[in-house]
């Protein structure tokens, strides 16, 4: 096969609490470069997928690999490690923090300056951090809130947190970045800058997994859709193939697909 390689593979996944099958048997990849959107109703699994995907969770059965590393067993830092980050639902801020120390806690997870050098501020760790200084100010631009880097998160509005929660995620380096509902909240002028904002982040070399609710914001921004309903896959393809899709309008529409085709 040609074309862009899987960067993220989820092959087979179930994973089970107690009685409940959250996901079962699903299987899809996330190739470099593009903007992926994982979707479906409330309840579908989406959120799990993610968890299995950034080590909160261990599937039951199956495997994820990433840059064809397998993923299941390893610890959420090691998988941070590796390129995968991700933003939360509910805005995870240090709020006491500025712009820019928030964005700096992003990188540090990923530096390579021991404890020593940091305490004795040792040249090396001098040299680092004028470097991640420069680069958490670099991934602001990006985000489009670097003039705000001084300020207090918590002074930012709600939309600029948002752009702040996924500059934090960019600083750690990852290849994967996945977004877990970015527009929860947003009006649709915000919406509209998020989709230029996304847009932006892959052209500079992201590879985006995107979680969203807004079908409008979902359509007009990801190349390719995976579609859960109760834990299964049930389509996948690129945005109009899924417009068109009877399985999603029914399941969408919480009808029988026979009476939504
Ligand atoms: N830790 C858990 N323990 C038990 N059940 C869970 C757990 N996490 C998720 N579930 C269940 O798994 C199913 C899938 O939930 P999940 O949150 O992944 O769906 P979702 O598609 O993200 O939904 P939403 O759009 O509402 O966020 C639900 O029935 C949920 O109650």
């Amino acid at each position: 096969m040609t074309g862009p390689k899987a960067l993220l593979e989820v092959d087979n996944v179930t994973i089970r609490f107690g009685g409940l099958t959250a996901l079962d048997s699903v299987t899809f990849d996330i190739r470099e470069g593009e903007i992926l959107g994982l979707i479906g109703p409330n309840g579908a699994g989406k959120t799990t997928c993610f968890n299995v995907m950034t080590g909160v969770y261990q599937a039951t059965s199956g495997q994820v690999r990433f840059d064809g590393k397998v993923l299941t067993r390893l610890k959420r830092h090691k998988i941070t490690k590796l390129g995968i980050a991700r933003t939360f639902q509910n805005i995870r801020l240090f709020k006491s923090m500025t712009v820019l120390e928030n964005v700096m806690v992003g990188a540090d997870a990923h530096s390579k300056v021991g404890f020593f050098d940091a305490l004795f501020r040792l040249p090396r760790h001098r040299r680092t951090e004028a470097a991640s200084t420069a680069r958490a100010k670099e991934i602001l631009e990006i985000v489009g809130i670097r003039a705000r880097h001084d300020e207090l998160a918590s002074n930012l509005s709600y939309g600029d947190q948002r752009r702040l929660e996924i500059a934090r995620a960019m600083a750690t380096g990852p290849k994967l970045l996945c977004l877990d509902e970015p527009a929860a909240g947003f009006n649709p002028a915000e919406k509209l800058r998020l989709m230029e904002l996304i847009r932006r982040v892959r052209d500079e070399g992201y590879t985006v997994l995107l979680i969203e609710h807004d079908m409008r914001l979902v359509m007009g921004v990801t190349d390719r859709i995976v579609v859960l309903e109760f834990g299964r896959k049930i389509a996948e393809g690129v945005p109009s193939e899924i417009r068109d899709n009877p399985a999603v309008i029914a399941a969408y529409l919480g009808v029988d697909e026979e009476d939504a085709s």
